[in-house]
């Protein structure tokens, strides 16, 4: 794992652009910029191509798209393809909404993307394999993980992030396995869109999105356990709050001490 991409990400200090949601939209501008990023965010059709053109790598949120939207999303993603920018898909609750999955699928099928992160109810809708998703939740499942994600990413030929106790990050056919010490971050509405934000900062200083997504996931993960590790009492405001904060501190010998990978 290239845990000194880390260094490279806040000497370059790359613009993400980020389509999101206006859940966590501040977490997610926050928790970026505090890495060592510039997060820009957009909502305007107007402007997509010349965003596009400034901006290292752009993650689509799909947590709460309008209609009217959706022709934004597609304007962006089509010119960060013909730009060669990396893009990072976040597939907020595709596996309990159809309405979702299926815009999400059509816009899957339009464009090339760089990475695929969601959680196991998330990756599996995509997957085509049966899964009881929970609203944004992962649910409940009987698929093997390992399998579910390789089969999403041979689909759309990309990267795919896994995450739950174990994150999974594959290319379809390598598979790293980043094994959680905590689960707080389920406390803090926004850690998947965090993450998914993360990733798109990596891939924006390193071409090799396999790369790029372990690291980012790493480094995403290694934050949490630390403030977890910090904290008496589990707080969920004091937790997502001092996330940023170690997002912001993080260095790469705490990384390389904490992360649990194979
Ligand atoms: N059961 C768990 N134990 C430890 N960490 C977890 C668990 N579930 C999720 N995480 C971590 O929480 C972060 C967000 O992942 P997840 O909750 O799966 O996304 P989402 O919020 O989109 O559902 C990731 O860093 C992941 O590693
Ligand atoms: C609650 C909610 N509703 C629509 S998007 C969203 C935030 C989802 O955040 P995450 O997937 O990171 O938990
Ligand atoms: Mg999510």
């Amino acid at each position: 794992m290239k845990i000194d991409l880390l260094d490279t990400l806040r000497k370059k200090n790359p613009i993400a652009f980020n389509i999101s949601n206006f859940v966590t939209v501040q977490d997610v501008a926050n928790g970026i910029n505090a890495l060592g990023a510039s997060p820009i965010m957009s909502e305007e059709k107007n402007e997509a191509e010349p965003m596009v053109q400034m901006a290292d790598s752009v993650t689509v949120n799909l947590g709460a798209f309008t209609e009217g939207q959706l022709e934004q999303i597609s304007a962006v993603t089509t010119f960060a393809n013909q730009y060669k920018k990396p893009i990072v898909i976040d597939p907020v609750a595709v596996g309990a909404v159809d309405y979702r999955k299926e815009r999400c699928n059509e816009l899957l099928d339009q464009i090339d993307v760089a990475v695929i992160r969601g959680n196991a109810g998330e990756i599996a809708a995509l997957a085509d394999v049966e899964w009881n998703a929970k609203g944004i939740d992962a649910g409940e499942g009987n698929g093997d993980l390992e399998e579910i994600a390789k089969k999403l990413a041979k689909k759309r030929n990309c990267v795919v992030v896994e995450s739950g106790k174990t994150d999974i990050i594959t290319d379809g056919e390598a598979v790293v396995r980043i094994y959680n010490e905590t689960d707080l971050f389920k406390l803090h509405v926004g850690s998947g869109d965090m993450l998914s934000s993360t990733i798109g900062c990596f891939c924006g200083v390193e071409h090799d999105y396999f790369e790029a997504a372990q690291t980012a996931t790493a480094v995403f993960d290694v934050a949490g356990e630390v403030v977890a590790k910090s904290m008496a009492t589990p707080l969920a405001g004091s937790f997502g709050v001092q996330l940023i904060d170690e997002l912001h501190l993080i260095d790469i010998k705490t990384v390389e001490k904490f992360a649990n990978f194979d």
